[in-house]
C-alpha cells in the first residue's frame, strides 16, 4: 500500500498573486494536510474519509481525488489493476489552504508511485494544475507547487520547470488562522479586476522581481519590508468577517506582515520570532476563529509531498 501525505499552503504569499506559495508545516508536529491511501483491490474503489469528508459532494465523481483516479486510468496508467484509492480529507474547503490543491497532489503523487510510472517533475505538476483549474476558477499553480515540492516557490507557465525555489529567513514564523467559515475560490477571485493599469502592472512586476531577488541574497529584512498584496487583498479584504480589525491589531503583536492566504479567509502573519507568533496566535484565537476554526503556529514545510 502507498500511502502519501500533502501539506497545507499559502498561495500569493502576499507579494505574487497566482506565483507565489508556500507549503506549511506547524511547529508542534501536526499534519495539516491530506493523505491519500492507493492499495490494489478486486476492483475501483473510492473511500473518502477525514474530518471534513462530509463537506465534500456525496457523489464520488464530483471528487477530485476520484476524477484524479478515473484520469490516471484512461490517460497515464491503462493497465494498472484496479485499485482502492482512500482520500482522507483532512483540511477544510474553501479554506484559503490550498485544500483542492492538496487532494489533487496527494492524489496523483499517490497513483504515480503504486503504478511505478515514474512521471517527471514538470509532467505531474501539468497534471495537477490541469485538475486544480477545474474547481478554482483559474490556472494556478502557486498552491500546486509548494504543495508537491515543498517550500517557497516562485512557480507559473513561464518558469522553467514550472517553479523556482526561494529561501525563506529560518527565523520566520506563520501564523495561519481559519476562521471557521469558507470562501469559495472560484467566487474571491470573481471580485478581482480583470485588468491592471500600466502603472499596476509595473509596479506589481518590481514587487515580485525585488521581493524574489532580496530572499536570494538573504536580505531578508529588505524583502519583508515591500511584502504587501496591492493585487487581491483590498478586493478580497470585505469579504471576509474580521480582517481588517485583525490586520490593525496585529502588528502591536509582532506581526511584521498579515494577509490574506491564498483566497482566503485563512489569515498569515509573518513573525520574526516565536514569541511574537505566539502573542498573534492568543489574538486570533480569541478574536478571529469561531468554534469550527483553528490556528497554527508553523514553519515552511521544506518537504513537500512525501510517504508516510
Ligand atoms: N477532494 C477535494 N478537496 C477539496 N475540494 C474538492 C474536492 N473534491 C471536490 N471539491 C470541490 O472543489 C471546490 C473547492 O473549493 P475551493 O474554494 O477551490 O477550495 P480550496 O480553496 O480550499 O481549494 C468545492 O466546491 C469542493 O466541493
Ligand atoms: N492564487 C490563488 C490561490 C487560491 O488559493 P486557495 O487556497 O484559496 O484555493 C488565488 O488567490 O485565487
Amino acid at each position: 500500500m502507498i500511502r502519501v501525505y500533502a501539506p497545507a499552503s499559502i498561495g500569493n504569499f502576499a507579494v505574487g498573486f497566482d506565483a507565489l506559495g508556500a507549503a506549511l508545516a506547524p511547529i508542534d508536529g501536526t499534519l495539516l494536510g491530506d493523505v491519500v491511501e492507493v492499495s490494489a483491490a478486486e476492483q475501483d474503489t473510492f473511500v473518502c474519509s477525514g474530518d471534513y469528508a462530509h463537506k465534500l459532494p456525496a457523489n464520488a465523481e464530483e471528487n477530485l481525488a476520484y476524477q484524479c483516479l478515473i484520469h490516471f486510468k484512461e490517460h497515464v496508467a491503462p493497465t494498472m489493476p484496479a485499485v482502492k484509492l482512500e482520500l482522507k480529507k483532512n483540511l477544510p474547503i474553501g479554506s484559503g489552504l490550498g485544500s483542492s490543491a492538496c487532494s489533487v497532489v496527494a492524489a496523483f503523487a499517490a497513483l504515480d508511485k503504486f503504478a511505478e510510472t515514474n512521471l517527471s517533475q514538470e509532467q505531474l505538476i501539468e497534471l495537477m494544475a490541469d485538475f486544480e483549474a477545474i474547481v478554482s476558477g483559474g490556472r494556478h499553480y502557486d498552491n500546486i507547487t509548494p504543495c508537491y515540492l515543498g517550500g517557497l516557490q516562485l512557480t507559473g507557465e513561464l518558469i522553467p520547470n514550472k517553479s523556482i525555489s526561494l529561501p525563506v529567513d529560518n527565523q520566520w514564523y506563520y501564523v495561519a488562522a481559519f476562521p471557521g467559515f469558507s470562501l469559495n475560490t472560484a467566487k474571491a477571485r470573481s471580485v478581482l479586476p480583470k485588468q491592471l493599469s500600466m502603472h499596476d502592472s509595473v509596479e506589481f512586476a518590481q514587487r515580485l522581481s525585488a521581493f524574489s531577488s532580496l530572499l536570494l541574497t538573504g536580505r531578508f529584512d529588505a524583502a519583508l519590508s515591500i511584502m504587501s498584496d496591492e493585487i487581491a487583498e483590498p478586493h478580497r479584504a470585505p469579504l471576509i468577517q474580521g480582517f481588517a480589525e485583525a490586520k490593525s491589531a496585529l502588528p502591536e503583536f509582532g506581526a511584521e506582515i498579515v494577509s490574506i492566504s491564498g483566497a482566503g479567509p485563512t489569515l498569515f502573519t509573518v513573525c520574526k520570532s516565536l514569541e511574537a507568533a505566539q502573542k498573534c496566535a492568543a489574538w486570533l484565537n480569541d478574536n478571529y476563529i469561531n468554534e469550527q476554526g483553528f490556528c497554527h503556529i508553523c514553519q515552511l514545510d521544506q518537504l513537500g509531498t512525501r510517504q508516510l
